[in-house]
């Protein structure tokens, strides 16, 4: 066999998620990890704006209210909106691990309809390691943690060091980033190994 494979279940010698000691502690708010990020930051007018907090374990949960400018269908949340919201959420499990990684691969299920000014509550789970790959799943229920599933997501996501976004990102932005001190503060929070 060769090639790579994206495939969402663990293999049989994957590793559990581990808890780094200086995560967040449970009920407390993740910050952004980017003011101008899509998903959490405070700098998008249209944005998720999504507010994170630590779980126990490596798990977060997270509360979204759908907008008008998050519309698909008249009154109703656009399914990539959504799928970007368990994507974020998902992604603040980094926090947790105090390890960067990027998505790799998102399975989403559309299990009901959001309408506009509901409020999506969101848990996202990391469940298991595997070298550079995290394996990690999330729900989105309507209204609040009691309420009914609307979107479900099972994701992949793959280690990667900060270079990835320097050598990706538009300089400008890149840029800007490094020159912020608040910024770099969340880099450094990641270098376990400096
Ligand atoms: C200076 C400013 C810095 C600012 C940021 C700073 C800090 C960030 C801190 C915290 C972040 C906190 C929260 C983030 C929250 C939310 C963000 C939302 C997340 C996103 O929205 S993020 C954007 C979308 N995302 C991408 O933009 C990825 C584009 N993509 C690539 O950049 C490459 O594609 C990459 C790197 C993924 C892999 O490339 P590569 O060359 O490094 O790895 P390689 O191919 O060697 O694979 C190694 C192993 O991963 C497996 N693998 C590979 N690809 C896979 C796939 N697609 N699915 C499943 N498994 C996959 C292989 O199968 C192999 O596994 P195996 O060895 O077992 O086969």
């Amino acid at each position: 066999m060769s090639g790579r494979t994206t495939a969402l279940t663990p293999p049989a010698d994957a590793g559990p998620p581990v808890r780094h000691p200086e995560a967040p502690a449970p009920g407390e708010v993740i910050g952004a990890h980017y003011e101008n990020c899509f998903g959490c930051g405070a700098g998008v007018p249209h944005g998720l704006h999504l507010e994170v907090r630590a779980g126990e374990g490596v798990a977060v949960t997270a509360e979204f209210r759908v907008k008008e400018a998050h519309q698909g269908a008249p009154g109703l949340a656009h399914g990539g909106v959504l799928a970007t919201a368990l994507d974020e959420t998902l992604g603040s499990l980094n926090w947790l691990t105090r390890v960067i990684a990027v998505t790799g691969r998102l399975e989403t299920d559309f299990l009901l309809p959001v309408p506009v000014d509901s409020v999506l509550y969101l848990e996202a789970e990391a469940v298991a390691v595997h070298h550079r790959k995290i394996y990690c799943t999330a729900t989105g229920r309507l209204g609040g943690p009691e309420g009914p599933v609307a979107v479900r997501a099972d994701a992949v996501f793959i280690e990667v060091k900060v270079e990835h976004f320097i050598n990706h990102g538009r300089p400008a932005e890149i840029n800007a980033a490094l020159a912020d001190p608040d910024q770099v503060k969340v880099v450094r929070a990641f270098e376990v190994n400096p």
